[in-house]
Protein backbone atom coordinates (compact mmCIF):
# COMPACT_ATOMS: atom_id res chain seq x y z
CA UNK A 1 0.00 0.00 0.00
CA UNK A 2 1.04 3.62 -1.20
CA UNK A 3 2.36 5.65 2.01
CA UNK A 4 2.50 8.78 -0.27
CA UNK A 5 0.27 12.01 1.41
CA UNK A 6 -1.63 13.17 -1.86
CA UNK A 7 -2.09 17.05 -0.59
CA UNK A 8 -4.97 17.10 -3.17
CA UNK A 9 -6.82 14.59 -0.91
CA UNK A 10 -7.12 16.37 2.94
CA UNK A 11 -9.01 14.99 5.58
CA UNK A 12 -11.20 17.47 7.12
CA UNK A 13 -9.01 17.44 10.10
CA UNK A 14 -6.00 19.13 7.26
CA UNK A 15 -8.17 22.40 7.06
CA UNK A 16 -7.60 22.85 10.92
CA UNK A 17 -5.01 26.12 11.30
CA UNK A 18 -3.55 27.91 14.36
CA UNK A 19 -5.23 30.86 13.67
CA UNK A 20 -5.44 32.95 16.56
CA UNK A 21 -8.90 33.30 18.55
CA UNK A 22 -10.34 36.33 16.51
CA UNK A 23 -12.76 38.56 17.58
CA UNK A 24 -15.65 39.95 15.41
CA UNK A 25 -16.57 43.62 14.92
CA UNK A 26 -19.89 43.56 13.17
CA UNK A 27 -20.36 46.91 11.40
CA UNK A 28 -23.72 46.13 9.57
CA UNK A 29 -25.40 48.91 11.81
CA UNK A 30 -22.63 51.14 9.97
CA UNK A 31 -20.95 49.96 7.23
CA UNK A 32 -24.11 48.41 6.27
CA UNK A 33 -26.27 51.55 6.80
CA UNK A 34 -23.66 52.47 3.82
CA UNK A 35 -25.47 50.07 1.86
CA UNK A 36 -27.53 51.46 -1.69
CA UNK A 37 -30.77 49.91 -0.37
CA UNK A 38 -30.37 50.17 3.40
CA UNK A 39 -32.82 52.40 5.22
CA UNK A 40 -32.73 51.15 9.16
CA UNK A 41 -35.67 52.81 11.67
CA UNK A 42 -34.53 52.92 15.09
CA UNK A 43 -36.88 49.78 15.83
CA UNK A 44 -34.93 48.08 12.96
CA UNK A 45 -31.98 48.31 14.07
CA UNK A 46 -32.75 47.55 17.86
CA UNK A 47 -33.95 44.28 16.10
CA UNK A 48 -30.41 44.11 14.40
CA UNK A 49 -28.48 44.86 17.55
CA UNK A 50 -29.96 42.30 19.68
CA UNK A 51 -29.80 39.36 17.12
CA UNK A 52 -26.06 40.42 16.81
CA UNK A 53 -25.45 40.23 20.68
CA UNK A 54 -28.18 36.77 20.35
CA UNK A 55 -25.92 35.45 17.77
CA UNK A 56 -22.36 36.66 19.90
CA UNK A 57 -20.55 39.07 17.56
CA UNK A 58 -18.24 40.94 20.02
CA UNK A 59 -18.35 44.24 19.26
CA UNK A 60 -21.31 45.77 16.89
CA UNK A 61 -20.13 49.38 15.57
CA UNK A 62 -22.50 52.09 14.84
CA UNK A 63 -22.80 54.89 12.60
CA UNK A 64 -21.28 57.98 13.71
CA UNK A 65 -23.54 59.94 15.64
CA UNK A 66 -22.40 63.19 13.92
CA UNK A 67 -24.19 61.83 10.49
CA UNK A 68 -27.52 63.01 11.96
CA UNK A 69 -29.78 63.88 15.20
CA UNK A 70 -31.73 60.51 14.48
CA UNK A 71 -28.16 58.81 14.17
CA UNK A 72 -26.96 60.25 17.60
CA UNK A 73 -30.23 58.94 19.39
CA UNK A 74 -29.80 55.82 17.63
CA UNK A 75 -26.32 55.02 19.10
CA UNK A 76 -27.38 56.19 22.40
CA UNK A 77 -30.45 54.15 22.77
CA UNK A 78 -28.56 51.03 21.62
CA UNK A 79 -26.11 51.38 24.26
CA UNK A 80 -28.74 51.56 26.67
CA UNK A 81 -30.12 48.11 25.69
CA UNK A 82 -27.42 45.95 28.01
CA UNK A 83 -27.09 43.84 25.51
CA UNK A 84 -25.49 40.64 26.91
CA UNK A 85 -22.42 40.08 24.32
CA UNK A 86 -21.05 42.85 22.18
CA UNK A 87 -19.61 46.00 23.27
CA UNK A 88 -20.36 48.97 21.43
CA UNK A 89 -18.55 51.12 19.25
CA UNK A 90 -18.79 54.44 17.14
CA UNK A 91 -16.89 55.26 14.30
CA UNK A 92 -15.81 58.90 13.47
CA UNK A 93 -13.41 60.80 11.68
CA UNK A 94 -10.33 61.74 13.08
CA UNK A 95 -11.56 64.69 14.46
CA UNK A 96 -12.45 66.38 18.03
CA UNK A 97 -15.66 67.87 17.23
CA UNK A 98 -16.45 64.14 16.52
CA UNK A 99 -14.55 62.68 19.50
CA UNK A 100 -16.32 64.73 21.53
CA UNK A 101 -19.67 64.30 20.65
CA UNK A 102 -19.18 60.09 20.27
CA UNK A 103 -17.90 60.38 24.00
CA UNK A 104 -20.82 61.22 25.39
CA UNK A 105 -23.66 58.47 23.75
CA UNK A 106 -22.28 55.77 26.28
CA UNK A 107 -20.51 53.88 23.43
CA UNK A 108 -17.48 51.38 25.28
CA UNK A 109 -15.68 52.55 22.32
CA UNK A 110 -14.76 54.46 19.56
CA UNK A 111 -13.28 53.25 16.14
CA UNK A 112 -11.04 56.58 14.76
CA UNK A 113 -10.27 56.83 10.80
CA UNK A 114 -8.45 58.92 8.52
CA UNK A 115 -7.56 58.50 4.76
CA UNK A 116 -3.21 57.88 4.64
CA UNK A 117 -3.40 57.20 0.75
CA UNK A 118 -1.84 59.99 -1.71
CA UNK A 119 -6.04 59.49 -3.28
CA UNK A 120 -7.65 60.66 0.01
CA UNK A 121 -5.11 62.76 1.04
CA UNK A 122 -5.55 64.85 -2.02
CA UNK A 123 -9.32 64.30 -2.90
CA UNK A 124 -11.63 63.68 0.65
CA UNK A 125 -9.71 65.23 3.55
CA UNK A 126 -6.53 67.31 2.20
CA UNK A 127 -4.38 66.60 4.89
CA UNK A 128 -0.97 65.79 4.97
CA UNK A 129 0.88 63.46 7.37
CA UNK A 130 2.16 65.43 10.07
CA UNK A 131 -1.35 67.05 10.34
CA UNK A 132 -2.91 63.53 10.58
CA UNK A 133 -0.51 62.22 13.51
CA UNK A 134 -1.05 65.73 15.20
CA UNK A 135 -5.03 65.09 15.28
CA UNK A 136 -4.79 61.75 15.73
CA UNK A 137 -2.65 61.83 19.17
CA UNK A 138 -5.54 64.90 20.15
CA UNK A 139 -8.60 62.69 19.38
CA UNK A 140 -6.98 58.82 20.79
CA UNK A 141 -5.50 60.77 24.33
CA UNK A 142 -8.77 62.63 24.28
CA UNK A 143 -11.39 59.30 23.99
CA UNK A 144 -8.78 57.47 26.44
CA UNK A 145 -9.18 60.15 29.03
CA UNK A 146 -13.24 59.58 29.12
CA UNK A 147 -12.11 55.54 29.57
CA UNK A 148 -13.37 54.33 26.57
CA UNK A 149 -11.84 51.73 24.31
CA UNK A 150 -9.74 53.47 21.37
CA UNK A 151 -8.84 52.34 17.55
CA UNK A 152 -7.46 53.76 15.68
CA UNK A 153 -7.48 52.78 11.80
CA UNK A 154 -6.04 54.17 8.59
CA UNK A 155 -8.33 53.90 5.48
CA UNK A 156 -6.88 52.85 2.57
CA UNK A 157 -4.03 51.08 3.94
CA UNK A 158 -3.18 48.93 0.69
CA UNK A 159 -2.65 52.16 -1.41
CA UNK A 160 -0.70 54.04 1.49
CA UNK A 161 3.21 54.21 1.46
CA UNK A 162 4.64 52.23 3.98
CA UNK A 163 7.05 54.45 5.66
CA UNK A 164 3.96 56.81 6.38
CA UNK A 165 1.74 53.65 7.64
CA UNK A 166 4.63 52.50 10.23
CA UNK A 167 5.28 55.74 11.13
CA UNK A 168 1.62 56.70 12.28
CA UNK A 169 0.95 52.93 13.89
CA UNK A 170 3.87 53.08 15.63
CA UNK A 171 3.27 56.26 17.24
CA UNK A 172 -0.45 55.17 18.68
CA UNK A 173 0.79 52.06 19.68
CA UNK A 174 3.07 54.04 21.82
CA UNK A 175 0.24 56.68 23.38
CA UNK A 176 -1.67 53.36 24.02
CA UNK A 177 -4.65 52.16 21.50
CA UNK A 178 -6.55 49.03 22.04
CA UNK A 179 -6.23 48.56 18.20
CA UNK A 180 -4.92 49.81 15.30
CA UNK A 181 -7.10 49.10 12.04
CA UNK A 182 -6.01 47.74 8.29
CA UNK A 183 -8.22 49.05 5.54
CA UNK A 184 -8.53 47.86 2.08
CA UNK A 185 -10.88 50.50 1.91
CA UNK A 186 -11.22 49.91 -2.29
CA UNK A 187 -11.04 46.10 -2.03
CA UNK A 188 -7.93 46.06 -4.50
CA UNK A 189 -6.13 43.79 -1.84
CA UNK A 190 -5.22 40.23 -3.05
CA UNK A 191 -4.61 37.76 -0.03
CA UNK A 192 -0.48 37.91 -0.42
CA UNK A 193 -0.59 41.69 -0.10
CA UNK A 194 -2.91 40.97 3.28
CA UNK A 195 -0.19 38.79 4.23
CA UNK A 196 2.79 41.06 3.46
CA UNK A 197 1.36 44.10 4.75
CA UNK A 198 0.19 42.81 8.19
CA UNK A 199 2.85 40.90 9.09
CA UNK A 200 5.19 43.67 8.73
CA UNK A 201 2.89 46.14 11.21
CA UNK A 202 2.56 43.23 13.75
CA UNK A 203 6.16 43.18 13.90
CA UNK A 204 6.20 46.67 14.87
CA UNK A 205 3.54 47.34 17.36
CA UNK A 206 2.42 45.79 20.68
CA UNK A 207 -1.51 46.74 19.91
CA UNK A 208 -3.81 44.15 18.45
CA UNK A 209 -4.85 44.85 14.90
CA UNK A 210 -8.63 44.93 13.29
CA UNK A 211 -8.81 44.63 9.66
CA UNK A 212 -11.74 46.00 7.43
CA UNK A 213 -11.85 43.93 3.47
CA UNK A 214 -13.92 45.45 1.10
CA UNK A 215 -15.24 42.73 -1.66
CA UNK A 216 -15.05 44.64 -4.86
CA UNK A 217 -12.68 41.39 -6.52
CA UNK A 218 -13.82 39.10 -4.48
CA UNK A 219 -11.30 38.53 -1.95
CA UNK A 220 -13.04 39.59 1.17
CA UNK A 221 -13.06 36.36 3.16
CA UNK A 222 -9.86 35.08 1.99
CA UNK A 223 -8.52 38.72 2.65
CA UNK A 224 -9.98 37.96 6.46
CA UNK A 225 -8.56 34.86 7.17
CA UNK A 226 -5.30 35.45 5.66
CA UNK A 227 -4.94 38.54 7.79
CA UNK A 228 -5.49 36.38 10.85
CA UNK A 229 -2.69 33.97 10.11
CA UNK A 230 -0.58 37.15 9.90
CA UNK A 231 -1.35 38.04 13.15
CA UNK A 232 -4.82 40.28 13.23
CA UNK A 233 -6.92 39.58 15.83
CA UNK A 234 -10.26 41.50 15.05
CA UNK A 235 -12.19 41.12 11.88
CA UNK A 236 -15.40 43.51 10.75
CA UNK A 237 -18.32 41.69 9.00
CA UNK A 238 -21.45 42.71 7.92
CA UNK A 239 -24.78 40.43 7.73
CA UNK A 240 -24.75 39.31 3.90
CA UNK A 241 -21.67 41.34 3.53
CA UNK A 242 -23.61 44.63 3.02
CA UNK A 243 -22.06 47.91 2.89
CA UNK A 244 -20.26 50.57 0.63
CA UNK A 245 -20.52 49.26 -3.55
CA UNK A 246 -21.02 45.96 -3.40
CA UNK A 247 -19.73 45.36 0.77
CA UNK A 248 -17.84 43.48 2.76
CA UNK A 249 -16.85 40.94 4.91
CA UNK A 250 -20.23 38.95 4.85
CA UNK A 251 -20.56 37.40 8.75
CA UNK A 252 -22.14 34.24 7.60
CA UNK A 253 -19.29 33.60 4.94
CA UNK A 254 -16.67 34.36 7.40
CA UNK A 255 -17.70 31.84 9.83
CA UNK A 256 -17.90 29.39 7.08
CA UNK A 257 -14.81 29.66 6.72
CA UNK A 258 -13.50 30.18 10.54
CA UNK A 259 -16.32 26.90 11.44
CA UNK A 260 -13.49 24.74 9.23
CA UNK A 261 -10.48 26.33 10.07
CA UNK A 262 -11.23 27.12 14.26
CA UNK A 263 -13.91 24.36 14.20
CA UNK A 264 -14.14 24.36 18.49
CA UNK A 265 -13.68 27.71 19.05
CA UNK A 266 -16.30 28.75 16.57
CA UNK A 267 -19.06 26.24 17.81
CA UNK A 268 -18.30 27.05 21.25
CA UNK A 269 -18.57 30.74 20.95
CA UNK A 270 -21.28 31.85 18.23
CA UNK A 271 -24.54 30.51 17.79
CA UNK A 272 -24.58 29.08 14.23
CA UNK A 273 -27.48 28.03 14.12
CA UNK A 274 -29.00 31.49 14.08
CA UNK A 275 -27.10 32.29 10.72
CA UNK A 276 -29.89 31.67 8.62
CA UNK A 277 -32.07 34.38 11.00
CA UNK A 278 -29.85 36.71 10.66
CA UNK A 279 -29.29 37.00 7.08
CA UNK A 280 -33.06 36.87 6.53
CA UNK A 281 -33.86 39.75 9.09
CA UNK A 282 -31.78 41.64 6.69
CA UNK A 283 -33.00 40.46 3.19
CA UNK A 284 -36.09 41.19 4.60
CA UNK A 285 -34.90 45.20 5.68
CA UNK A 286 -32.67 46.30 2.94
CA UNK A 287 -34.89 43.89 0.41
CA UNK A 288 -32.44 41.58 -1.13
CA UNK A 289 -32.57 37.86 -2.29
CA UNK A 290 -29.93 36.03 -0.49
CA UNK A 291 -27.93 34.50 -3.00
CA UNK A 292 -28.25 31.02 -4.25
CA UNK A 293 -24.80 30.48 -3.58
CA UNK A 294 -24.13 32.11 -0.51
CA UNK A 295 -21.84 30.39 1.80
CA UNK A 296 -24.30 28.09 4.42
CA UNK A 297 -27.71 29.69 3.44
CA UNK A 298 -27.78 29.68 -0.23
CA UNK A 299 -30.75 27.31 -1.36
CA UNK A 300 -28.18 25.05 -2.76
CA UNK A 301 -25.38 25.12 -0.23
CA UNK A 302 -26.09 21.56 0.86
CA UNK A 303 -27.96 20.24 -2.24
CA UNK A 304 -25.43 17.04 -4.08
CA UNK A 305 -27.05 16.07 -7.34
CA UNK A 306 -24.52 13.96 -9.19
CA UNK A 307 -24.79 10.83 -8.89
CA UNK A 308 -21.30 10.08 -7.80
CA UNK A 309 -22.14 12.90 -5.24
CA UNK A 310 -25.07 11.39 -4.08
CA UNK A 311 -23.68 7.80 -3.68
CA UNK A 312 -20.94 8.92 -1.67
CA UNK A 313 -23.10 10.98 0.69
CA UNK A 314 -25.27 8.70 1.40
CA UNK A 315 -22.23 6.43 2.54
CA UNK A 316 -20.61 9.43 4.27
CA UNK A 317 -21.15 13.23 4.27
CA UNK A 318 -17.99 14.48 4.62
CA UNK A 319 -16.63 12.48 1.26
CA UNK A 320 -18.29 15.70 -0.69
CA UNK A 321 -18.93 18.34 2.52
CA UNK A 322 -16.61 20.56 4.00
CA UNK A 323 -19.25 21.87 6.54
CA UNK A 324 -21.81 20.10 8.28
CA UNK A 325 -25.48 21.71 7.71
CA UNK A 326 -26.72 20.32 11.04
CA UNK A 327 -24.04 23.11 13.13
CA UNK A 328 -25.83 25.62 11.01
CA UNK A 329 -29.70 24.00 12.36
CA UNK A 330 -29.72 23.24 8.38
CA UNK A 331 -30.53 19.75 6.74
CA UNK A 332 -28.65 18.73 3.72
CA UNK A 333 -30.78 17.45 0.82
CA UNK A 334 -29.99 14.98 -2.26
CA UNK A 335 -31.80 15.80 -5.17
CA UNK A 336 -32.61 12.71 -7.77
CA UNK A 337 -34.46 13.90 -10.09
CA UNK A 338 -32.27 14.48 -12.79
CA UNK A 339 -30.94 12.62 -15.69
CA UNK A 340 -27.44 12.91 -13.69
CA UNK A 341 -28.85 10.78 -11.06
CA UNK A 342 -27.49 7.03 -10.38
CA UNK A 343 -29.08 3.88 -9.09
CA UNK A 344 -27.24 4.37 -5.02
CA UNK A 345 -29.53 7.79 -5.06
CA UNK A 346 -32.77 5.98 -6.38
CA UNK A 347 -32.21 3.15 -4.53
CA UNK A 348 -32.32 5.43 -1.23
CA UNK A 349 -35.55 7.20 -2.48
CA UNK A 350 -36.74 3.58 -3.28
CA UNK A 351 -36.33 2.78 0.39
CA UNK A 352 -38.03 6.40 1.73
CA UNK A 353 -41.45 4.88 -0.29
CA UNK A 354 -41.07 2.22 1.50
CA UNK A 355 -41.13 0.25 -1.97
CA UNK A 356 -39.35 -3.54 -2.71
CA UNK A 357 -37.27 -3.45 -5.63
CA UNK A 358 -33.89 -5.29 -6.20
CA UNK A 359 -30.74 -3.51 -7.15
CA UNK A 360 -31.21 -5.17 -10.43
CA UNK A 361 -34.67 -3.55 -10.49
CA UNK A 362 -33.23 0.04 -9.45
CA UNK A 363 -30.93 -0.42 -11.84
CA UNK A 364 -33.31 -0.62 -14.84
CA UNK A 365 -35.58 1.83 -13.12
CA UNK A 366 -32.65 4.43 -13.14
CA UNK A 367 -32.55 3.94 -16.88
CA UNK A 368 -35.60 5.01 -16.85
CA UNK A 369 -35.61 8.24 -14.80
CA UNK A 370 -32.46 8.94 -16.68
CA UNK A 371 -34.34 8.87 -20.45
CA UNK A 372 -37.09 11.30 -19.11
CA UNK A 373 -34.25 13.24 -17.58
CA UNK A 374 -33.07 13.80 -20.89
CA UNK A 375 -36.23 15.23 -22.59
CA UNK A 376 -37.38 17.53 -19.58
CA UNK A 377 -36.70 19.03 -16.62
CA UNK A 378 -37.67 16.08 -13.92
CA UNK A 379 -39.78 16.71 -10.52
CA UNK A 380 -39.79 14.31 -7.24
CA UNK A 381 -43.35 13.50 -8.72
CA UNK A 382 -42.04 12.58 -11.87
CA UNK A 383 -39.46 10.52 -10.56
CA UNK A 384 -41.91 8.84 -7.89
CA UNK A 385 -44.68 8.01 -10.47
CA UNK A 386 -41.55 6.25 -12.79
CA UNK A 387 -41.14 4.19 -9.75
CA UNK A 388 -44.19 3.14 -8.26
CA UNK A 389 -45.38 2.23 -12.09
CA UNK A 390 -41.99 0.06 -12.56
CA UNK A 391 -43.23 -1.29 -8.71
CA UNK A 392 -46.43 -1.60 -9.64
CA UNK A 393 -45.80 -3.88 -13.11
CA UNK A 394 -42.88 -5.85 -11.54
CA UNK A 395 -46.02 -6.73 -8.88
CA UNK A 396 -48.16 -7.83 -11.82
CA UNK A 397 -45.25 -9.77 -13.35
CA UNK A 398 -44.55 -11.69 -10.02
CA UNK A 399 -48.80 -12.27 -9.42
CA UNK A 400 -48.76 -13.47 -13.02
CA UNK A 401 -45.83 -16.07 -12.36
CA UNK A 402 -47.58 -16.54 -8.87
CA UNK A 403 -51.03 -17.17 -10.95
CA UNK A 404 -49.46 -19.33 -13.97
CA UNK A 405 -47.14 -21.72 -11.17
CA UNK A 406 -50.62 -22.28 -9.03
CA UNK A 407 -52.47 -23.21 -12.43
CA UNK A 408 -49.16 -25.48 -13.34
CA UNK A 409 -49.37 -27.16 -10.18
CA UNK A 410 -53.04 -27.44 -10.20
CA UNK A 411 -52.40 -29.28 -13.94
CA UNK A 412 -49.69 -31.50 -12.27
C1 LIG B 1 -14.52 54.44 3.96
C2 LIG B 1 -15.65 54.78 4.86
O1 LIG B 1 -16.65 54.16 4.79
S1 LIG B 1 -15.43 56.02 5.98
C3 LIG B 1 -16.99 56.22 6.80
C4 LIG B 1 -17.98 56.93 5.99
N1 LIG B 1 -19.03 57.35 6.84
C5 LIG B 1 -19.69 58.48 6.70
O2 LIG B 1 -19.43 59.25 5.79
C6 LIG B 1 -20.71 58.74 7.75
C7 LIG B 1 -21.84 59.57 7.22
N2 LIG B 1 -21.34 60.87 6.82
C8 LIG B 1 -21.96 62.03 7.08
O3 LIG B 1 -23.02 62.07 7.66
C9 LIG B 1 -21.27 63.27 6.62
O4 LIG B 1 -20.35 62.96 5.58
C10 LIG B 1 -20.48 63.93 7.80
C11 LIG B 1 -21.46 64.43 8.85
C12 LIG B 1 -19.48 62.98 8.44
C13 LIG B 1 -19.70 65.13 7.26
O5 LIG B 1 -20.58 65.89 6.51
P1 LIG B 1 -20.16 67.31 5.83
O6 LIG B 1 -19.53 68.18 6.85
O7 LIG B 1 -21.35 67.82 5.14
O8 LIG B 1 -18.95 66.95 4.79
P2 LIG B 1 -18.91 66.01 3.55
O9 LIG B 1 -19.58 64.73 3.85
O10 LIG B 1 -19.37 66.73 2.34
O11 LIG B 1 -17.33 65.81 3.40
C14 LIG B 1 -16.59 65.07 4.33
C15 LIG B 1 -15.85 66.01 5.27
O12 LIG B 1 -15.13 65.22 6.25
C16 LIG B 1 -13.71 65.47 6.14
N3 LIG B 1 -13.10 64.18 6.41
C17 LIG B 1 -13.23 63.06 5.66
N4 LIG B 1 -12.62 62.06 6.29
C18 LIG B 1 -12.10 62.56 7.41
C19 LIG B 1 -11.38 61.97 8.47
N5 LIG B 1 -11.14 60.65 8.46
N6 LIG B 1 -11.00 62.72 9.50
C20 LIG B 1 -11.30 64.06 9.51
N7 LIG B 1 -12.02 64.67 8.53
C21 LIG B 1 -12.39 63.91 7.51
C22 LIG B 1 -13.52 66.04 4.75
O13 LIG B 1 -12.39 66.85 4.68
C23 LIG B 1 -14.80 66.85 4.57
O14 LIG B 1 -14.68 68.04 5.30
P3 LIG B 1 -14.73 69.49 4.53
O15 LIG B 1 -16.06 69.57 3.91
O16 LIG B 1 -14.52 70.46 5.63
O17 LIG B 1 -13.62 69.41 3.55
O1 LIG C 1 -12.48 52.47 9.92
C1 LIG C 1 -11.99 51.63 9.19
O2 LIG C 1 -11.02 50.94 9.53
C2 LIG C 1 -12.58 51.33 7.86
C3 LIG C 1 -13.39 52.42 7.29
C4 LIG C 1 -14.05 51.92 6.05
O3 LIG C 1 -15.23 51.63 6.03
C5 LIG C 1 -13.22 51.66 4.88
O4 LIG C 1 -12.06 52.06 4.84
O5 LIG C 1 -13.75 51.01 3.95
MG1 LIG D 1 -15.69 50.29 4.48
Amino acid sequence: MSTTHNPYAPNPSDFISNVPRFEIIDSTLREGEQFANAFFTLENKIRIAKALDDFGVDYIELTSPVASDQAREEVETICKLGLKNSKILTHIRCHMHDAKIAVETGVDGVNVFIGTSNFLRQHSHGKDMSFITKSAIEVIEFVKSKGLEIRFSTEDSFRSDIVDLLNIYTTVDKIGVNRIGIADTVGGANPRQVYELIRTIKSSVKCEIETHFHNDTGCAIANAYTALEAGAKFIDTCILGIGERNGIVPLGGFMARMVVSAPDYVKSKYKLNKIRELENLIAEIVQVNIPFNNPITGFCAFTHKAGIHAKAILANPSTYEILNPTDFGLTRYIHFANRLTGWNAIKARVEQLNLNLTDDQIKIVTQQIKKMGDIRPLGIEDVDSIIKDFHSKENEIVLDDELSSNKRQRVD
